[in-house]
Order: C-alpha cells, then structure tokens, then sequence
C-alpha cells in the first residue's frame, strides 16, 4: 500500500484508529475456546466489527508466537483475512525485528512476502545496515522504534549522545538510509511533550502511535503536536479496544470503544 492511499483512506473514514490484535486466550470470551482456532475466531469477529472505523490493524506477533505453531498459523488466517475482505486496510506486523543485513532480508520477506503484510516494527539498535534490507521492498514500510511509550524508554532513548539525545539521532540519521520514504517511527502517545521537537526532524513521516487507553496516553495531545498536513498519525489502541467485553456480545462492546476513539479523530479532522 503507498502513503497515499493510507491517507486517502483516513480521509474516508474520518479515523486514523489502529486496532491492536494483541490476542490473549485467557482473556476473550470462554465460549470461543470451544471453537477449532479460538485466536483467529476471536480476530474474525473483532475486524467484522471494527473494520469501517479504523484504518489499520495491528497484531503484535508475541501474541501468536506464545502459542506456537496454531499460533503463527492464526496470525496468518488473520492477515490473509484482513487482505482479502478488507484490502484497503493498512496492516501492521508489530514484531520489531532486525538483525545483520542476510538476515534482515530473511525478516522482511516473512513479513512482506510470505504473509503479506503491509508494513513491519523493527528497533535500531544494529543500525544502517540492519534496517535497510527492510527498506528495499517497494510500497511495504517499516516502522522503526523511536521514543517508545514505556517507561525503560528513559533508560536509553533519552540520553545525551554528542550534546543530542538518542532518539533524535535515530531520527536525524535514519533519514539519510536508502529508500528512506518508505520509514515510519513509533512514538508512545505516553510523551506527548516531545511530539514537537519530533516533527521539527521528521515533518512528514507517519508515526505509530501507542500507549492510547490502556497505557494512559492522551489522544488530544498527541494530535495537537503530532500531527502534519497529511494527518501523519496512527494512533493504536489493543486492549482498551479488543476486551472492552468478554461475553457474547464482545465484538460490539469493542465496536462501541473504537467508535468513541473515531468519534474523536473525526472532531479533531474536521
Ligand atoms: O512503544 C511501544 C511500542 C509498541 N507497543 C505495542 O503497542 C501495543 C499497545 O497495546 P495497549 O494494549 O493499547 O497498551 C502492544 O502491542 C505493545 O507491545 C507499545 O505499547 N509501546
């Protein structure tokens, strides 16, 4: 998917709502235990019922790869789901990857090509060249940690490095990496207060967004301060979302906590 059909598509829907699939099998509703592929049932009804007031989904890969291969094989009905009913949304495989190049590419082309994803979380931390093989696959983007929304973000991020902090070298040098258009930074809604001195070194970047509901991020500040021309914005919600309920009527109790979160960004659109 290219930017701008992401942008298009917020401009639609009057939302720029990532939903996080953040699936806990000791936290959805117990009747769905009883099906063949629980995760996967649990993710079907959840995208049914959210999928016109958000723009993306995010599943955390944690959550399948902590149950192993029926696991993997969920998160991959999931996002072959996701492709074939709803194709104009924008999908999120939080799985912060990266590692030597060789095997970088390996990474990218689990998430890319094999389950088709349109974009992937990695961390920064083996630099340059560990990020790059990402890169070069074309309309697919990567999502690179920048100022994560817990609090260890402080125990790195922050520190002064040659007079600047660390998250701002990130930024300020990653833009400088091949085929750099196609990045996109992860920003904790937790650290609203920097939102301002991050857009003076990425104006036009699009920043994921955590740390929304659960974690206690605010939604106002971080729009007021992070937002660019083309929106610029996704702002993910998991569990404040996904287990709003854990009876039968679970899918829409979380239908109704995504619609007060579109409710809002269409305010703040408009
Ligand atoms: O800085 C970060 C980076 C990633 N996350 C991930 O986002 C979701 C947040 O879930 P909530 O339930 O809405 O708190 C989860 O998958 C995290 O691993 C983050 O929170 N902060």
């Amino acid at each position: 998917m290219t930017t701008q059909q992401l942008v298009e598509q917020i401009k639609a829907k009057k939302s720029f709502l990532c939903i996080g699939l953040d699936v806990d099998l000791n936290k959805i509703p117990k009747h769905l235990l009883d099906t063949e592929d629980p995760i996967f049932e649990f993710n079907k009804a959840i995208i049914d019922a959210t999928h016109d007031l958000c723009v993306s989904y995010k599943p955390n890969t944690a959550f399948y790869e902590a149950y192993g291969l029926k696991g993997w094989k969920a998160l991959e009905r999931t996002i072959n789901y996701i492709n074939e009913k709803y194709p104009e949304i924008f999908t999120i495989a939080d799985a912060k990857r990266g590692d030597i190049g060789n095997t970088s590419t390996m990474y990218a082309k689990a998430f890319f090509e094999d389950l088709a994803f349109d974009s992937v979380t990695v961390a920064p931390y083996m630099g340059k060249d560990s990020v790059e093989p990402f890169l070069a696959f074309k309309n697919k983007h990567t999502i690179m940690l920048a100022l994560t929304s817990n609090q260890g973000a402080f125990d790195f991020q922050t520190l002064d490095v040659d007079g600047k902090e660390l998250y701002k070298q990130v930024l300020e040098t990653s833009k400088s990496w091949q085929n750099s258009e196609n990045l996109m930074y992860v920003v904790g809604a937790t650290k609203a207060e920097y939102f301002t001195e991050i857009r003076k070194i990425v104006p036009n970047s699009f920043l994921l967004v955590p740390g929304v509901g659960a974690q206690g991020g605010n939604l106002q500040d971080v729009c007021k301060y992070g937002m660019n021309d083309n929106i610029g914005l996704l702002i993910n919600s998991s569990r404040g979302i996904i287990y709003a309920g854990n009876d039968e009527n679970f899918a829409k109790a979380a239908a109704e906590k995504a619609l007060e979160l579109q409710q809002q960004m269409s305010e703040v659109l408009s």
